[in-house]
């Protein structure tokens, strides 16, 4: 199926455990009608290299914009999170306004799924703690109302 939007982003490990270290990857993110597929990505190469893995949009739950990190590197100013069944994935783009066009389009493709976040946290959850309301449980209910 045609793809909609195609961008290397660099995206956050979903680390399991609070003590292991947080690390950033390249991947090449495509975007269908019906899922988002995701490739490892070769930076130095600038080649996309096997299909990691995919999730159906019915999944995703909430996509909207991260507070960026204290100190965050260039590229990493432009944050944003996919909330799946898995939990929170945080994604890095390089400008705005790519980001803006995939949250954008993200909304579209997921404003008739079932069970979508009435609140999200605006900040990183990271080292066991969500920054924005200092709640030490990772399912804690957002913190922030979202506009309906
Ligand atoms: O390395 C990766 C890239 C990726 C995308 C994704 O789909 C999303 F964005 F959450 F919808 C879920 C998990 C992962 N892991």
């Amino acid at each position: 199926s045609d793809s909609i939007l195609e961008q290397v982003f660099i995206k956050r490990s979903q680390q399991k455990k609070k003590t292991s270290p947080l690390n950033y990857k390249e991947r090449l993110f495509v975007l269908t009608a019906e899922k988002i597929f995701y490739y490892d990505f070769d930076t130095d190469k600038a080649k996309r290299k096997g299909l990691k893995g995919s999730v159906d949009l019915e999944k995703i739950k909430c996509v909207e914009t991260v507070q960026p990190e204290p100190n965050a590197p260039q590229e990493r100013m432009y944050p944003f999170q996919v909330i799946y069944d898995e939990g929170p994935l945080y994604i890095f783009s390089k400008t705005e306004d790519i980001r803006a066009e995939w949250i954008k389009k993200l909304k579209e493709l997921v404003r008739f799924n079932s069970d979508l976040m009435q609140k999200y946290h605006p900040c990183f959850w990271v080292d066991g703690v969500w920054l924005c309301c200092h709640q030490e449980v990772k399912q804690a209910m957002g913190c922030k109302v979202l506009d309906r």
